[in-house]
């Protein structure tokens, strides 16, 4: 029985020899193979706490032990090592389970400190292991689509970190859910997840919200306060919208990221605390940097890694199994039947271009499993809102109209205000464009066939900053 901690596989008896020695002088124990087959036999009679592999090998190959190892060794890391040229393979490797790979030629100090956040990483692993076997992957996160498989993939390879993760996505998309799931996978799993909305809080009140307050700090402070920042200490801290964050307060935020400490309202004495931060958005962050709405800084310090979450309508494929779900989970709620759906519902269900995501299919299965009245779901029993809106997609699907009323329903379910003067900006602007392209930049001509007088046209001009 072999009870060494790290497995070395390679056919090449140099990079063999150069690993034992290194491992050796940083006192981890180590045996090592010259193909994989010797070490999948020896997988029988003892387990190592991490594999080193090559990937080209005769016979079995590195992928393939890979392979079997993410299938009946799941809890072993493996490093994979490459050629740069293998870089396809590489990130193969990470799609197949591997713990990470160590591009050749290696520096010995990098293929040690790989070794060793492995067998930290896979100690910690087993510590967890009971826990995560009840929570592992109780994220809920519904998605066949490559879109939701690219998330799926980030929060996998983010689960060894605690490094501060931006979400972009449309309202409903999933936002919160994902957080939950970096969370979930992340060595913090066991503290706590706050989650906070930034638009749903009145703004004077989200300083004390995130920081607490002390007694006496202002009137009707009767007692001390622990604030969110407080309660998620040594967890995570969700900031929802964070986009509707005030600007001093994203000053007193970039502050506390800083230091890693903050003052309660009212307070001299100084908090600390280590909390993690991921933040979401549906809106443009980048554009509202540039607007002055948002720190630079706060942006670069939040925006380390970005998940961009798609809207429903990008994974049409996942509407099926979303509704099934959502149909199970609201008879248990209701305490009903769960409820099937038609062949022709289940079709318009699939073409809706659903403006409030994921969370608006939820609803919808809600109110079916209480409102239809068969057991099986007809294109009659769908809501009007969603019927409506598919006959307009039919009947005038390439008007512009139609395309204005789907804009104006994104906007809203994305909880934008003031429209109206973007719409009428965008308006103008294009008629303006259009007019002067078609009368070839004569300007009194474009004014005429618009119906505008010449002084509003040449103030138009500037305003949109149109090249004539
Ligand atoms: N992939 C998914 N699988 C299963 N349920 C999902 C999925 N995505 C979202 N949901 C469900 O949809 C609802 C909305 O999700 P969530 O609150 O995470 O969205 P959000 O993007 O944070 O929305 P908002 O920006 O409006 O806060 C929740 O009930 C969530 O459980």
């Amino acid at each position: 029985m072999i009870t060494e901690q790290v497995w070395i596989v390679d056919d090449d008896s140099s990079i063999r020899w150069v690993l034992e020695k290194s491992l050796a002088n940083a006192h981890i124990s180590c045996a090592s193979f010259q193909n994989a087959n010797d070490l999948l036999t020896a997988l029988d009679h003892g387990q190592p706490d991490i594999i080193i592999s090559d990937i080209r090998m005769p016979n079995i190959d590195g992928m393939e032990l890979l392979k079997t190892i993410s299938e009946e060794y799941q809890h072993i890391p493996v490093i994979i090592m490459t050629a740069h040229s293998d870089l396809d393979s590489a990130v193969n490797a990470y799609q197949g389970g591997a713990f990470e790979y160590l591009p050749k030629p290696f520096d010995i100090d990098d293929a040690i400190s790989l070794t060793q956040r492995a067998l930290a990483h896979a100690k910690e692993q087993s510590a967890k292991k009971s826990q995560q076997d009840n929570n592992s992957l109780s994220t809920g996160l519904i998605g066949e689509a490559p879109a939701m498989q690219e998330v799926f993939r980030a929060i996998g390879r983010l689960s060894r970190s605690s490094i501060s993760v931006l979400i972009n996505g449309e309202s409903g998309t999933g936002k919160e859910l994902v957080a939950h799931a970096l969370h979930l996978h992340s060595p913090r799993s066991n503290e706590p997840f706050i989650p906070l909305n930034m638009a749903a809080i009145p703004k004077d009140l989200i300083e004390s919200e995130l920081f607490g307050h002390e007694k006496g700090a202002f009137t009707g402070a009767n007692a001390i306060r622990h604030g969110r920042f407080e309660q998620a200490h040594n967890g995570t801290l969700f900031l929802d919208e964070i986009g509707d964050m005030p600007l001093d307060i994203q000053t007193r935020l970039l502050r506390v990221l800083s230091d890693g400490q903050f003052y309660r309202v009212g307070g001299h004495v100084p908090v600390k605390v280590d909390v993690r931060i991921i933040a979401a958005t549906h809106q443009n962050l980048e554009e509202q940097v540039k607007n002055g709405g948002f720190r630079d800084d706060l942006f670069h310090r939040l925006n380390v890694i970005r998940i961009q979450l798609p809207s429903l309508r990008e994974r049409k494929e996942d509407i099926a199994q979303l509704t099934h779900h959502f149909l199970k989970h609201a008879a248990i709620e209701l305490d009903v039947e769960v409820k099937t759906v038609s062949k022709k519902a289940a079709e318009h269900l699939q073409n809706f271009s659903w403006p409030g995501n994921v969370r608006q299919l939820e609803n919808t299965c809600r109110f079916l499993t209480v409102m239809a009245s068969g057991q099986e779901i007809l294109l009659e029993d769908l809501p009007n809102e969603l019927t409506e809106k598919a006959e307009i997609t039919t009947e005038q699907q390439h008007s512009w109209q139609s395309a204005l009323r789907c804009w104006v329903d994104k906007e809203l379910a994305q909880g934008k205000t003031a429209i109206i003067e973007q719409a009428q900006y965008e308006f103008e602007k294009i008629m303006l464009e259009q007019a002067l392209a078609f009368t070839q930049g004569r300007k009194q001509e474009a004014a005429k066939k618009l119906g505008w007088g010449r002084n509003t046209l040449t103030r138009k001009l500037k305003d949109f900053e149109v090249s004539e």
